[in-house]
């Protein structure tokens, strides 16, 4: 499969006191049309700053300091600011954890998906309102014409984000980023949100990157996985490979860490220690300090990520 994303030697950090400090190192990957890919990993791993260096979103004080994004034939981490607002939006959207973040609570649902469309496309005011209303229905929001008019607050953190989802897809997208889409929801919903992106990205042949850190739903959504560990690629496997046998110690203490379906009760494994800070890496591997099987070899000098075969990437000293 061909693909539509390339992601190449990515470094992004903080200048602090002269000194560059690493957020994302040299990260590496790629998304295929059509697929949906979760990036996974604990919390400060690097997921959301990965995200938002794709978008041209990150902070004011983070920067991209060398390396490609390669979007549709063209490196966006090289392109203006104008630039990059005609990509984002049009050919990536993004949806984000918390929607009220991304909704303006003084303008009704209608009114925000409308100025989407009019900075996106050429549709004229009536064929704006018809096209947004399409979406609303797409998006399995009840009463669209009802909703048109309502604001963000008036409607539940379900509808919230099927409303950003609606947005995201209003110009039809190549590439739909989700930041932990279902995080804020309840059970029944975080299902609800999940299938309609499903459906959506099969109808609309898109393709999907997911960051989740919940691997339930890695298993049931996505056909790839991307496994961050302090601002580095650690694991890039199918999910069937790497739910059968993943290979990073850090994967299988994240296995091991997540509940499991019908196991009531059992004691979880917990990965010892904390994700480290991007003023204090750990010499040689990121993951030695936290790793049952680190040896000297860990502490010295850093693993490169490695081809395993079968589309599978490994960076570890002790996984053959
Ligand atoms: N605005 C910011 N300014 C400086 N550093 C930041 C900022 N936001 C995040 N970081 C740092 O960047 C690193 C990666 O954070 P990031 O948000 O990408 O992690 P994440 O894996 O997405 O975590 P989460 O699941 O909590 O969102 C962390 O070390 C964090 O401290």
């Amino acid at each position: 499969m061909e693909s539509i994303l390339e992601i190449r030697e990515l470094r992004v950090g903080k200048d602090h006191d002269g000194h560059f400090q690493a957020i994302l190192d040299n990260v590496n990957f790629e998304v295929k049309q059509g697929e949906t890919l979760a990036i996974v990993g604990e919390s400060g791993c690097g997921k959301s700053m990965t995200a938002l260096s794709i978008m041209g979103l990150l902070p004011r004080a983070i920067q991209i300091a060398s390396g490609k994004v390669i979007f549709g034939g063209k490196d966006l981490a090289g392109l203006s600011r104008k630039e990059i607002d005609q990509v984002r939006g049009k050919d990536i959207a993004m949806i984000f954890q918390e929607p009220m973040t991304s909704l303006n609570p003084s303008f009704t649902i209608g009114n925000q998906l409308s100025e989407v469309l009019k900075i996106h496309t050429a549709l004229q005011p009536n064929e704006r309102k018809e096209r947004v209303l399409e979406l609303l229905s797409q998006v399995g929001i009840p009463d669209p014409a009802g909703k048109f008019k309502s604001y963000p607050h008036e409607l539940s953190g379900g509808m919230r984000q099927r409303v950003m989802i609606a947005m995201a897809l209003a110009c039809n997208p190549k590439m739909l980023i989700a930041d932990e889409p279902t995080t804020a929801l309840d059970v029944t919903i975080q299902a609800q949100v999940l299938n309609l992106l499903s459906e959506i990205q099969s109808q609309y042949q898109m393709a999907v990157m997911l960051i989740t850190h919940d691997l339930g739903v890695v298993a049931e959504t996505c056909q790839r996985v991307i496994v961050m560990y302090a601002g580095q690629v650690i694991e890039e496997a199918s999910v069937e490979d790497l739910f059968e046998q993943p290979m990073h110690p850090y994967t299988i203490g994240l296995m091991q860490s997540a509940p499991r379906l019908g196991v009531a009760k059992e004691k979880l494994h917990v990965i010892e220690g904390t994700v480290p800070d991007i003023r204090d890496m750990p010499t040689g591997c990121r993951f030695h300090p936290r790793c049952e099987s680190a040896t000297d070899l860990c502490k010295e000098k850093e693993p490169q990520l490695e081809e395993r075969g079968h589309g599978r990437r490994v960076r570890c000293w002790h996984t053959a």
